[in-house]
């Protein structure tokens, strides 16, 4: 198994416990609510944690719904899965959503609402194009390839083929 990544962590309420993973090898660990709150059908909140952090350049977290408040309680996640920056410093905070038609949910003081994902992720640098390189998904999305919607491979696609990437028409770059 691989060492686990240091992360700096406040808790900015005295009680409120370190995020932890429910099993050894789970991706997620789970954060709480340092507030009670109830929530009427299609009514949505924005939820502390109480915890801040700190995490290595290069890496991002991510806030990700619990499945069982999902399946139990139509609580889904307004914004999932939200993001949190290297460099935010701030209270994460949890935009829940309830779903359910007819039931409100309320949740208690240190319920568990969500879960933090921490991941690496590639910063990348944009070069602008006329045309893009072609592949053999080409322009089909959104159902391009189900039963209903034709496919169009030809136009585009992989008659470009190899890996040599289209001229670049300018060096502007992205932020
Ligand atoms: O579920 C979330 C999502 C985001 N954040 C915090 C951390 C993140 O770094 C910051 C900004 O989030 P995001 O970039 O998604 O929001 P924005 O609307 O684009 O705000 P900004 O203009 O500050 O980037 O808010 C949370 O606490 N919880
Ligand atoms: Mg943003």
């Amino acid at each position: 198994m691989r060492s686990p990544v240091d992360v700096l962590i406040r808790l900015l309420d005295p009680d409120v416990p370190i995020p932890a993973y429910g099993h050894p090898g789970d991706a997620g660990a789970d954060l709480v609510t340092t507030e009670a709150a109830e929530l009427a059908p299609g009514e949505r909140v924005v939820l502390p944690t109480g915890v801040s952090i700190a995490l290595p350049d290069g890496y991002a977290a991510f806030v990700h719904p619990r499945s069982g408040l999902a399946a139990r309680c139509g609580v889904a996640l307004v914004n999932a899965p939200g993001t949190v920056d290297a460099g935010y410093r701030g209270e994460i905070k949890v935009i829940v959503v309830n779903l359910d038609p007819r039931e409100s949910v309320r949740f208690e003081r240190f319920d568990r609402i969500a879960q933090l994902v921490v991941q690496q992720v590639e910063k990348v640098r944009f070069h602008e194009v006329a045309e893009l390189p072609g592949s053999a998904r080409a322009e089909g999305g959104f159902g391009s390839t189900g039963g209903h919607a034709a496919v169009d491979v030809a136009e585009g696609g992989i008659t470009h083929g190899g890996n040599s990437y289209a001229s670049v028409v300018s060096d502007r770059e992205g932020q």
